[in-house]
């Protein structure tokens, strides 16, 4: 289906931001997820003001910066609902200096403050109308206390367990996340995770970097993707863009879901013990509900066998971490790719010596050209809604 566009988004030419998104995601996961951590135990203490710390964003990609440059933009500055922002979003400084320069809203950046929390969202909660959150950014019942007059939530993010979505559902606030703009890079990685674990291509260069080759002769072969019976965990749009790609690779499909699909013939299983059980490789593409915390456990594992992978891009947590790890120690099951943790940026430190592992530090969702479609639709929405028009990726039912 066709997204649709603001006009004033439209016209604006993407081109010239790519150099700059390539150097921006650089540092994204550093950015992004390792000072949500960091941001997490920092919080806000008067004294160990972020304003000092090496996360702040630029002073001259600001809202603040870009909006005092005038008069008649400062006192527009003043005047126009507030976007807050708890923690540093990275991708607001793609977003363009023209684009701010906008009299619909601005955005207030608590973490610029060295006032405790509390304190900075009481003093500016009359004038806060809507939160821009991400991944590392958690939208509490607490926060939401103190801001009645927010009626929007949007994040940069696919997932939305760190949102508190049924104290949002409760007081009407829309939540609009990224909708299925990652679904492709997210697929296309899980793809790669799945074939580097079969086909051993992360372990063999490894073997050839530190010149085992020539020393202790050839590598053991990896094993054919194709004909592959791949269960995928979670059908919606990154678990079907996983799907189509696979069918290409000539891998049977069967999947669990909280529901059947209609209109998808791939065989459901209503336990993921029996899908676990049926297929050859599990690919975890669910979100992180209460549901589905510590779903894939040692039961699940076990029944997935010996020669059986896991990979998962969905959020760490839906995999009980030590039960996996034990697993792949004692070689219940053959192997994992895994892009997601429960603590990250810790990861066990078992996994580091297994040569059947491949891990990378969450990036499947990011490439430079999503991530200014991304630019595009979280503007959109704020956009949206404070023209009192119809979100681009609204969430839920309410
Ligand atoms: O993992 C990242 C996301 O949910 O966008």
């Amino acid at each position: 289906m066709k997204r649709r566009m603001p006009k004033c988004l439209k016209s604006r030419k993407h081109s010239k931001d790519v150099f700059e998104t390539h150097k921006l995601l650089c540092l994204l996961h550093d950015l992004v997820y390792y000072p949500a951590r960091l941001l997490q135990e920092d919080s806000h203490q008067p004294g160990r003001s972020l304003q000092q710390s090496m996360w702040r964003l630029p002073a001259e990609h600001s809202a603040h910066h870009l909006m005092a440059n005038s008069t008649d933009c400062h006192k527009a500055q003043q005047d126009s609902p507030k976007v807050l922002i708890l923690k540093p979003i990275p991708f607001i400084i793609l977003v363009g200096e023209q684009y701010f320069a906008s009299n619909k809203f601005t955005f207030l950046e608590a973490y610029d403050s060295s006032l405790p929390l509390h304190q900075f969202l009481s003093t500016h909660s009359p004038s806060i109308k809507a939160i821009l959150s991400s991944a590392g950014a958690p939208i509490t019942a607490d926060i939401l206390n103190l801001l009645p007059g927010v009626g929007l939530v949007v994040t940069t993010s696919v997932g939305l367990n760190q949102v508190d979505l049924l104290e949002c559902r409760r007081r009407g606030i829309k939540v609009a996340n990224a909708g299925s703009i990652f679904s492709d890079d997210v697929a296309d990685f899980a793809v790669g995770l799945l074939i580097d674990v079969l086909r051993k291509v992360s372990a063999s260069d490894g073997y050839v970097r530190k010149g085992l080759w020539a020393t202790k002769g050839d590598y053991p072969l990896g094993s054919k993707l194709g004909g592959k019976r791949i269960g995928i965990v979670g059908l919606g749009n990154i678990g079907l863009a996983v799907a189509k790609r696979l069918e290409a690779f000539r891998c049977s499909i069967s999947y669990n879901s909280r529901k059947r699909k209609p209109h998808v013939s791939y065989p459901f299983y209503e336990s993921v013990c029996e899908l676990a059980a049926n297929c050859d490789a599990l690919v975890i593409c669910c979100e992180l509900t209460d549901q589905t915390h510590h779903m894939i456990n040692k039961e699940v594992l076990s029944a997935l066998g010996k020669k059986g992978v896991i990979v998962n891009i969905g959020r760490g947590a839906i995999i009980n971490e030590k039960e996996m790890v034990q697993c792949l120690m004692q070689g219940e099951i053959a192997g994992a790719g895994l892009d997601v943790f429960e603590n990250e940026p810790d990861v066990p430190l078992e996994l580091f010596a297994m040569d059947n592992v491949v891990l990378s530090p969450h990036i499947a969702v990011f490439t430079p050209e999503s991530f200014l479609d991304l630019r595009d639709l979280v503007v959109g929405n704020l956009e949206a809604f404070f023209s009192d028009k119809p979100l681009l990726s609204k969430y839920g039912d309410w």
